[in-house]
């Protein structure tokens, strides 16, 4: 039999794998944060490919580091116990009792999810959130917007949306140098104790800055950031990302999102990378090929 009998078969595989050896050389030891989104985690099967896809890069000796959404599940089981909602730049208005549903949802019910698929995958998960060790400490956001007539800034009270202030990170220091592949619901804690919802994006922004990472993949439900003509653009800079969320280009859950990784790269992550996390395996593509998957966002 020769290799044109088998496409796609056993030499294109050993090619694939003869690939990514340099990149998981290049990767040996180092923390990735993947921020997993709502939108990404719909389907089974993506659920169970990610998480096979999480467990390969910690048995190459790389660090993930998992910080995950849940905006669609939250609406969801608001829309069950009828509490209304509402976004303001791509962020939710959180009264006291969403606050609460937000917490069960996330650090509960989405967080062991993801720890039970990464364990039958074959790894071993911790699930946190941003209350254990102290992890995210968080004060309410402060937002203002600009009134289109009088030109004042206006503030915009958002409830109790957190903003990080500061990121723990001896627990997630601890976990590195063992098996465990930490998860992590984008919940913080006030000084007194109050609980805060926080946007999975900018947790996933503060964590990756925190630690150092060398990359930030935050996994979404589109192929990556779209032009005004919709298409696809594998490189966003500062400057351009600053005019396309001012004309409108760029909106709601993609603002945090860019808003983030042009956060971490200032704060000294190497790359940060919006992809789509409905397309199998998109962090080997990105990781273990030459050209990566997504938008990379860089500064300038
Ligand atoms: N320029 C853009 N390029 C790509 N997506 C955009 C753009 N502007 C707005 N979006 C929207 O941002 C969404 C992703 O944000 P969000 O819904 O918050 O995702 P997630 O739940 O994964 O965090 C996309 O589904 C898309 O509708
Ligand atoms: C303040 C705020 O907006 N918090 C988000 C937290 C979850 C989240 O960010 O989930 P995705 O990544 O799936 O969008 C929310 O309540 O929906």
């Amino acid at each position: 039999m020769s290799d044109t009998d088998l496409p796609g078969g056993p030499p294109e595989i050993a090619r694939t794998l003869i690939e990514a050896l340099p990149f998981m050389r290049r990767y040996q030891g180092a923390v990735m944060v993947i921020k997993y989104g709502g939108h990404a985690m719909g389907d089974e099967t993506v659920a169970r490919d990610f998480a096979r896809d999480v467990v390969l890069l910690k048995q190459v000796g790389i660090n993930p580091v998992v910080v995950h959404g849940g905006g669609p599940q939250i609406k969801a089981m608001l829309g069950r116990l009828k509490i209304e909602s509402s976004f303001v730049d791509g962020l939710r208005v959180t009264d006291a009792a969403t606050v609460e549903v937000v917490e069960m949802v996330l650090a509960g019910k989405i967080n062991k999810e993801i720890v039970t698929a990464i364990q039958t995958a074959g790894g071993k998960a911790i699930g946190i959130c941003g209350k254990d060790g102290g992890l995210i400490e968080a004060v309410k956001l402060k937002r203002t917007k600009r009134d289109p007539d009088s030109l004042i800034e206006e503030a915009v009270d958002l409830g109790f949306v957190g903003d990080p202030q500061r990121i723990n990170t001896s627990l997630l220091d601890t976990l590195r140098g063992t098996d465990f592949i930490p998860v992590i619901a984008p919940i913080g804690v006030g000084a007194d104790g109050q609980t805060y919802n926080i946007n999975a994006d900018t947790a996933a922004g503060a964590i990756a800055g925190a630690l150092r990472a060398r990359k930030l993949m935050m996994l979404t439900d589109v192929r990556g950031v779209m032009d005004a003509t919709r298409n696809f653009v594998a490189t966003l800079t500062d400057t351009r990302a600053r005019a396309w969320i001012a004309d409108g280009t760029i909106s709601g859950g993609m603002i945090p999102k860019i808003e983030t990784c042009l956060g971490a790269v200032e704060r000294g992550v190497d790359a940060a990378v919006i992809l789509d996390g409905r397309v199998p395996h998109a962090i080997l593509l990105e990781l273990f090929t030459e050209h990566g998957f997504g938008t990379q966002i860089l500064r300038g």
